[in-house]
């Protein structure tokens, strides 16, 4: 009873290593099961000139991969579960969520160790309007510029001179053992994480049971509370492509504490709150925290940064 399960994946550096990660993990806990591999490029990876907000955001990045699984020419992906749409299309859902790696964000530099030491105009490179907006809410004095491609390419921007520092996800730099690289893990008081972020997400068939229960012991059931609790969140906010969001969940012991952010990319207004509550309420959680967040305005200024993408795009 040899049965192969492939995984679809993109071949960046951190979407193999996450692959491959999951793979060394199903075969050790399946030893009769073979994993392989099907690396593919999506559209997200050819079009690297133009900012992600303007090409249609996080989709780009999973399409084939979900095409490859509806075929059957693959049986599941790999994901961060931040790069996930909050909706799925018919016949694949998420099935595995597990264990989080450091959520943070994370300050890189060659010359500055953490943020409070940048200059006046000092140069920041980020692609995320929520990493933009929190920074110059914080840090006026900054300026912000584009910055896009995989974790290599960002960081050998970096290192060309381009810019005197840029923010990543702390956990994609660990993953690719670069976590030397990090200067500073971000407070997350100063930079709210993206839903999901550090997180990574299996996506399958929905009828394909036999796969599911291969799948089954990798979710991380805290993870998951989390993660359920921060995409509700942003589901009520259609936050679907890219979008100045953050959203963060932790447990305290069978609470959750969510918090969440909805800001304006020059970081002139952050409407930001909070909410605790059972860990089984994880969803109802993130919808009324999202509600809250629409009260106090938060539906206008996304709408305007839909407006302003459309209108360059
Ligand atoms: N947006 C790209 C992306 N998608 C996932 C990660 C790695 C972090 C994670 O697992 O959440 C990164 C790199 C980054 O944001 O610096």
């Amino acid at each position: 009873m040899n049965r192969v399960l492939r995984i679809a994946t993109r071949k960046s550096l951190l979407a193999m290593w996450q692959a491959q990660h999951i793979q060394a993990r199903l075969e050790a806990l399946h030893p009769d099961v073979s994993v392989e591999l099907l690396p593919m490029s999506t559209r997200g990876d050819v079009i690297l000139d133009t900012p992600l907000a303007k090409i249609g955001g996080k989709g780009l990045f999973v399409k084939e991969l979900e095409v490859a699984m509806l075929e059957g020419r693959a049986d599941l992906a790999v994901h961060s579960m931040k790069d996930l749409p909050v909706e799925f299309p018919p016949g694949l859902e998420l099935f595995g969520i597990c264990e989080r790696e450091d959520p943070r964000d994370a300050f890189v530099s060659n010359h500055y160790a953490q943020l409070d030491d940048l200059p006046k105009g000092a140069i920041v490179g980020t692609c995320s309007l929520r990493r933009k907006c929190q920074l110059l809410a914080h840090y006026p004095h900054l300026v912000v510029h584009d910055l896009r491609g995989n974790v290599q390419t960002r960081l050998n921007k970096l290192d060309e001179g381009q810019f005197d520092a840029i923010i990543l996800a702390a956990s994609g730099l660990i993953r690719l053992d670069l976590s030397a690289r990090i200067k500073q893990r971000i407070p997350v008081d100063i930079c709210l994480p993206a839903n999901g972020q550090g997180v990574l997400g299996i996506e399958c068939r929905s009828d394909d049971a036999d796969t599911k229960a291969l799948l089954a012991p990798l979710t991380c059931a805290d993870t998951r509370s989390c993660v359920l609790a921060e995409r509700a969140m942003n589901r009520r906010l259609q936050g679907g492509c890219q979008v100045p969001i953050g959203a963060f969940a932790e447990l305290e012991g069978d609470d959750i504490v969510l918090r969440g952010l909805v800001g304006r990319p020059d970081g002139s207004e952050i409407i930001e709150g909070d909410i605790r509550g059972h860990r089984d309420d994880a969803e109802a959680l993130g919808t009324e925290l999202a509600e809250f967040l629409l009260s106090r305005g938060a539906g206008k200024i996304l709408q305007e940064v839909y407006a302003a993408n459309e209108l360059q795009s």
